[in-house]
């Protein structure tokens, strides 16, 4: 059956037909697109997972997630000849939701099968970059096929959970048609700020500047038809980083440079720039800031503790610049050593152009993997 769901494409869906589609959206139609979607896009992804080289599929955890995958897998496709009626849907989406907690802990999972495979054995430059090519194709095709479980637990899920905020009456699924980009940079930023006073006892403040093409002039905030999580994802990854800069580099005085966020609005972009004035990082060490093999460093001493690992522990920005990239934007740093850095966040400005990134699992995908070692 893998190979039967394998041989089908990825259908990727734009955030306006997410927004027409929920707007008069019917069960049954999603219901009879995700039992055939979602089985794809699993397959896909699972048809890569058995090209990786031996000694990292045999590793626990990567056993661990491979399983996970075929279980769910199996469940979905137990629906292909199933009667739709109010009990399948029903039945469905208790599946959906029991799938998305079973899958929770991938990232971690993966990254822990990662750090068992440094620890067992030489990784070479060409299977870090195989990892690297793997991994930023598995993350994109974990954040869509979290989408469209979302999209429809939250469209059809019933649990109304607790009255919805303000405005997120008007969300589709977990879509704000009107997401105010301002109240998310405010949000990420007290959030970082919060963990930031806790380590620092300080932090530095937040200008926020808006800019547009003189076409565009409105008054008031810039908005977007985006997911609010996803933009808060990027957006918290990068303050925590450029918090961690300024407060690391500015150690002496008590007045912290501000770090700024520009927004500006154009006809195909829209651009978030976070910059700060935290003594930036050389090129050299930039491009290791998005590699998984890099930022999987063994848990630091306790000995060490005081030195700020360079190495991050997360996958915080190679996962945000995936999110940034899910919808056809980008997440791009500017760094400038001695000085300080520049984040910036691209997203589509028309919603129909901002149209999923899906990984596609082809001959020229198995060839890249053929020629790992
Ligand atoms: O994943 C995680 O948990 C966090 C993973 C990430 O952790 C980092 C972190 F937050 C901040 C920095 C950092 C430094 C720094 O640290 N400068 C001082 C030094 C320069 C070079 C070296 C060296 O070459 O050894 C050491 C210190 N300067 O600018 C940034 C910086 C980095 C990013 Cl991604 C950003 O959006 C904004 C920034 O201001 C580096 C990180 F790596």
């Amino acid at each position: 059956m893998l190979d039967f769901y394998s041989q089908f494409n990825p259908s990727p869906l734009s955030i306006k037909k997410f927004i027409d589609f929920g707007l008069n959206a019917s069960e049954q139609k999603s219901f009879i697109f995700l039992r055939k979607e979602l089985p794809v896009r699993l397959a896909n992804i699972m048809k890569e997972i058995a090209l990786l080289p031996e000694n990292l599929l045999r590793m626990p955890s990567v056993v661990a997630v491979n399983d996970w995958y075929i279980r769910s897998f199996q469940e979905i496709i137990e629906f292909e000849k199933k009667e739709i009626n109010h009990d399948t849907l029903n039945y469905f989406c208790d599946s959906l939701v029991k799938i998305r907690n079973r899958h929770a802990d991938v990232v971690e999972t993966m990254a822990q099968g990662v750090l068992e495979l440094k620890e067992s054995h030489d990784v070479d430059h060409q299977t870090e970059h195989s990892i690297q090519y793997f991994l930023d194709r598995f993350y994109m095709s974990r954040i869509s096929i979290r989408m469209l479980i979302n999209q429809h637990t939250l469209l059809f899920g019933g649990q109304l959970e607790n009255a919805p905020g303000p405005n997120q009456s008007k969300y589709i699924g977990c879509i704000d048609p009107q997401c105010d980009i301002v109240s998310v940079i405010k949000d990420a930023y007290e959030n970082a700020r919060f963990l930031c006073d806790q380590y620092y006892l300080a932090s530095p403040d937040l200008i926020i500047n808006q800019s547009q093409h003189n076409e565009l002039q409105q008054e008031g905030r810039i908005n977007i038809v985006y997911v609010p999580s996803h933009l808060y994802h990027m957006l918290f990854e990068l303050f925590k980083n450029a918090m961690r800069a300024v407060m690391e580099y500015h150690v002496s005085n008590d007045k912290y440079p501000p770090i700024t966020v520009t927004i500006a609005k154009g006809k195909e972009d829209i651009s978030l720039k976070m910059s700060d004035r935290g003594g930036g990082i050389a090129r050299s060490t930039t491009e290791h800031l998005f590699k998984y093999m890099y930022s999987t460093a063994p848990q630091p001493s306790k000995s060490d503790a005081h030195t700020v690992p360079l190495a991050g522990y997360g996958y915080g920005l190679p996962i945000s610049r995936l999110y940034a990239r899910y919808f056809h934007g980008d997440l791009v740093l500017m760094s400038c050593e001695g000085d300080g850095t520049d984040a910036v966040i691209y997203l589509k400005a028309l919603s129909n152009e901002a149209n999923e990134l899906l990984p596609i699992f082809n001959k020229t995908t198995s060839k890249f993997y053929r020629t790992m070692v």
